[in-house]
């Protein structure tokens, strides 16, 4: 079988991406998923993106991470929509079904700005919190992020904190009243990625309900490039989430199946 695939990146979380519109996609077979997303043997990628119609929104979003396993993908979201506007299912905004659900989004240029999810729940330990943005998210303020290994070190609480589920693990740095600096190891992917859009989401509400900022406009540094998050907060939830950053495609191609 010849795949025709397309690359995109947002923020540095790079993604195979495929139109899959017309249901031809094994998405049983794993073990193409993962050979897919192979940076050595495949493509290369964090995750595998299907792009699919959807019967109550403009299209729908599959999202594998490089191990197959499935899960909400913010980078990976707003990639997929600016997907959908290369290939004109879309024109400035969309609606479009995840495994978490509906989402908006808005695309101008190459910025896209992703509606997620409400947020609640958020367990407040001493020395970290827990939160949910459509993936799990453990995030840690840490001194001195850019010595960390956050592989090692990511691996050690994705492990032993969370069982077989396992969760991302973000780790944060505060650089000013509303920037943090942020390094995330990411289940499914079991690396430190450049970036992680529900990861950074997690950090930014995190950081609000934590009073490390009073900011409804967050800035985040992730290694592979800036995005912004916003949101309302109202009786303990948070709303009106946007996460907002570039998405681009790098190239297209076929591979041999
Ligand atoms: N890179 C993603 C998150 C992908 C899912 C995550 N690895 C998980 O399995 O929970 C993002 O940009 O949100």
């Amino acid at each position: 079988m010849v795949l025709q695939f397309f690359k995109y990146q947002g923020t540095g979380n790079d993604f195979v991406v495929i139109d899959n519109r017309e249901d031809f996609f094994p998405k049983n077979n794993i073990t193409l998923i993962t050979k897919l997303c192979d940076r050595r043997f495949g493509v290369g990628g964090d995750g595998l993106i299907l792009l699919e119609n959807d019967p109550a929104s403009d299209f729908k979003m599959e999202y594998f991470n490089s191990d197959g396993s499935q899960s909400m993908c913010g980078n990976g979201g707003r990639c997929v929509v600016a997907f959908a506007h290369y290939l004109g299912v879309i024109g400035k905004d969309a609606t479009f079904n995840a495994i978490d659900g509906l989402h908006y989004a808005t695309i101008e240029g190459d910025i896209v700005n992703l509606k997620m999810n409400d947020v609640d729940g958020i367990k407040e330990k001493p020395a970290y919190s827990f939160l949910d943005t459509g993936s799990p998210h453990h995030v840690q303020l840490v001194q001195n992020l850019n010595d960390l290994d956050v592989k090692i070190e990511g691996a050690k609480l994705r492990y032993g904190l969370y069982g077989k589920s396992g969760s991302n693990i973000n780790f944060v740095e505060q650089s000013n009243a509303d920037t943090f600096k942020v390094r995330t190891y990411e289940r499914g992917v079991e690396d430190e990625t450049l970036s992680c859009g529900t990861g950074v989401t997690a950090v930014a509400i995190a950081m609000h309900k934590e009073g490390k900022t009073i900011s409804k406009n967050v800035k985040i540094n992730a290694v592979g490039g800036d995005l912004t998050i916003s949101f309302e907060q109202q009786n303990g939830s948070y709303t009106d989430i946007f996460l907002k950053g570039p998405a681009k495609q790098i190239y297209k191609g076929e591979i041999e199946c």
